[in-house]
């Protein structure tokens, strides 16, 4: 017997469906698609279809590595959203909901109106409903109340959006419902946001996932947020091509040319004005440590961070087994006595089973030594699997580096996943910023290193794990242990042995690595340039703040300004050469590279030149953006470098 709320609601849809006019509103849209293309009856109600177990499985075996990924996000949202009395369906391209997290105590009322697992929510069988218009128009949607097609559901407000995998292709709908809500559409406002952003994350991890062995460029507007929300992504080779991008990529940086609609395949350096070297600039400064803005041809400026492969490529295994000269550490530094020292003690340590803890500034190369004791070990063949701590969302950072089981997800359809730690097994684990690992994973983490043996999510036996772990960290451990964010007993189960790496600053070696880098940095740019005397000198007086890192950089650019042959004084930063009247001798070579370097363009005071200030504020204006700069004063990209290079300016990321 139907309710008069019913019937009203069915002479309505028959009305708009039969008016014969085109309908712009996507629900009144679907009405007519249910009316004249499924020959659905809005007359005759149909309760919610649940589909059997064993076709559920079938659905759920499509997709089940996704099913992993996604359930995370979801338990997420369910815990923003059951308290307002909502539910979660995941569905698949089909309309299957395939997962299902809701409140058991209403488990009958949910099973009755199909917000459960199994129900069939596509369009041709449910008549407009948010999963299955979600899924014709591949947008977010509200269905509320009257919006659904079948009277039997115009009780339930249900919102969706969309899900896409790594290379674009529809997945399947992410859905909060509720049984009841308030009458007026608007109340869903905020429910279809939250679950529009929470498919978005859930397809970001899935992304980065997929791409875990890739580089991958994430963009933002706004710079501070790029760590934690890149809007954009974009997975790229070793050789600048893309190999994925997310959907907002898709969304934002597409059409490029009228030409083609894929960015898959193109050449990264292609999307943005200021090319790949930006982007590898960007990717060697380290997470958020570069300001670089990258601007596309249709004028949008964004702000980017490069995150790392997770696993480095094996190495082939070296010819002769290890030696206390072990040939990757020795190349780590020149004759420098607090390195030598280091050397020594590192080679040391190199096959012997005790956990090693690197304290260093930023940019002393810690990773670098992980990775060179890594190579000189045994294990050279083994995976060497890096984690920064600090980069890894927390509420990823779990499953990421402990993985989960099969079943876990999902009434066991997740085939599981091996965790970092896993991957890393017979090698070593290098795990970054340490300091920034929350509690309760450190607490985690003390039985992997404590017992040897790892407990995925969801299992019930753990798994046993061998692995040399190096940890490092900018931060004083000891002082976070006093604050009570770091466990002391995690300190002294990774400190077996303490390596310092002494700031660049301190080291005597400076000249070995200027060559080292600059013949690195020259082979990686395709040129080679010699080093005049009195650019030498100023390179071995200044301070370096950023270390081996600032310095690499700094022989980059210069590589790219100068004339091709030599280095000369005018090519380096002028911070370099301001610091160098003041800058103590350390060695007569310095000071005799000091008196060299007068030269006059370049160690203009600052302010002083007209030009030399517009083309600064310009600079700062558009946040050291060359095209944006070079457009506002109506000169080419050429001149502006031009005049940088003349006047001394050097962007704040280069320094
Ligand atoms: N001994 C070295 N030889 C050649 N390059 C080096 C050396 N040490 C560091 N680098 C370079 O300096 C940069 C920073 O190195 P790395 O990432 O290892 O430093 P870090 O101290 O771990 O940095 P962070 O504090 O950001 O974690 C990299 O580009 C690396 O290649």
């Amino acid at each position: 017997m139907l309710a008069q709320s019913q019937r009203e609601h069915i002479d309505h849809v028959l009305a708009v469906s039969q008016a014969g006019e085109p309908a712009t509103d996507p629900i009144h849209r679907s009405w007519v698609r249910c009316v004249n293309d499924y020959g659905l009856d809005p007359s005759r109600p149909t309760r919610a279809h649940i589909v059997e177990q064993a076709r559920l499985r079938e659905h759920q075996d499509q997709i089940e590595d996704f099913l992993g990924v996604a359930r995370t996000g979801m338990e997420q949202l369910y815990k923003r959203m059951a308290g307002i009395g909502y539910v979660l369906l995941l569905t698949d391209a089909h309309g299957i909901a395939v997962d299902f997290i809701g409140n058991d105590a209403w488990a009958r009322e949910l099973k009755h109106s199909g917000l459960y697992l199994g129900a069939d929510w596509s369009e041709t069988r449910a008549g407009t409903c948010a999963v299955g218009t979600c899924i014709v128009d591949k947008a977010p949607i509200t269905c509320h109340h009257t919006d659904h097609f079948d009277a039997s559901h115009i009780t339930l407000t249900c919102n969706a959006a969309p899900l896409f995998d790594p290379t674009g292709g529809f997945l399947g709908v992410l859905d909060v419902s509720a049984l009841t809500s308030p009458s007026p559409r608007d109340s869903q406002h905020l429910a279809l946001h939250m679950v529009t952003m929470y498919a978005q994350m859930v397809e970001d991890a899935s992304f980065l996932r997929y791409f875990r062995d890739r580089w991958v460029l994430r963009l933002g507007s706004a710079w501070s947020m790029v760590d934690v929300s890149g809007e954009i992504m974009l997975a790229f080779d070793a050789d600048g091509l893309i190999v994925g991008a997310n959907s907002g990529a898709r969304r934002a940086l597409r059409p490029l040319d009228g030409v083609t609609d894929t960015l898959i395949g193109r050449p990264l350096g292609e999307v943005f004005r200021e090319g790949m070297d930006a982007i590898w600039r960007i990717a060697r400064a380290g997470f958020s440590a570069d300001r670089t803005a990258l601007s596309t041809s249709g004028g949008e400026v964004y702000y980017g961070a490069v995150l790392q492969p997770r696993v480095a490529p094996l190495r082939p295994a070296p010819a002769v087994a290890a030696t206390p000269a072990a040939p990757a550490l020795e190349r780590l530094a020149g004759n420098d006595p607090q390195m030598q020292r280091l050397i020594a003690q590192a080679s040391r340590l190199v096959n012997r089973p005790v956990n090693i803890l690197v304290h260093g500034e930023t940019g002393t190369g810690k990773e670098v030594l992980a990775k060179a004791l890594h190579e000189s070990s045994s294990r050279a063949t083994k995976p060497f699997v890096a984690v920064n701590c600090a980069a890894i969302p927390e509420s990823l950072i779990e499953s990421e580096l402990f993985g989960y089981t099969a079943g876990t997800f999902t009434g066991g359809r997740s085939k599981g996943m091996r965790g970092l730690i896993q991957q890393a097994d017979g090698g070593t684990l290098f795990l970054d910023e340490i300091g920034d690992m929350p509690l309760h994973l450190q607490t985690r983490l003390l039985r992997v290193l404590a017992e040897r043996e790892v407990l995925p999510l969801g299992a019930e036996k753990p798994v046993p794990v061998n692995l040399t772990v190096v940890a490092a960290s900018h931060r004083d451990l000891r002082k976070l242990i006093a604050e009570g964010s770091f466990r002391e007993d995690l300190y002294y189960r990774l400190c077996g042995a303490i390596l310092y790496l002494p700031p660049l600053r301190e080291r005597r070696d400076r000249d070995y690595l200027i060559d080292r880098l600059l013949a690195a940095e020259g082979a990686e740019l395709g040129t080679s340039a010699a080093l005049d005397p009195a650019a030498r000198g100023l390179l071995l007086g200044y301070d370096w703040p950023g270390n081996v890192r600032q310095l690499r950089n700094v022989l980059r650019f210069a590589l790219a300004v100068c004339d091709g042959e030599h280095i000369l004084p005018q090519d380096l930063p002028a911070e370099l050469m301001a610091s160098a009247p003041q800058a103590p001798s350390r060695t007569p070579a310095i000071a005799t590279a000091t008196a060299a370097v007068t030269a006059p363009a370049a160690v203009t005071t600052p302010g002083a030149d007209p030009v030399r200030g517009e083309l600064e504020a310009a600079l700062r204006r558009h946040h050291w953006n060359i095209t944006a700069a070079a457009a506002e004063l109506g000169v080419c990209r050429a001149t502006i470098y031009r005049q940088m290079k003349r006047h001394g300016i050097v962007p704040p990321h280069l320094l």
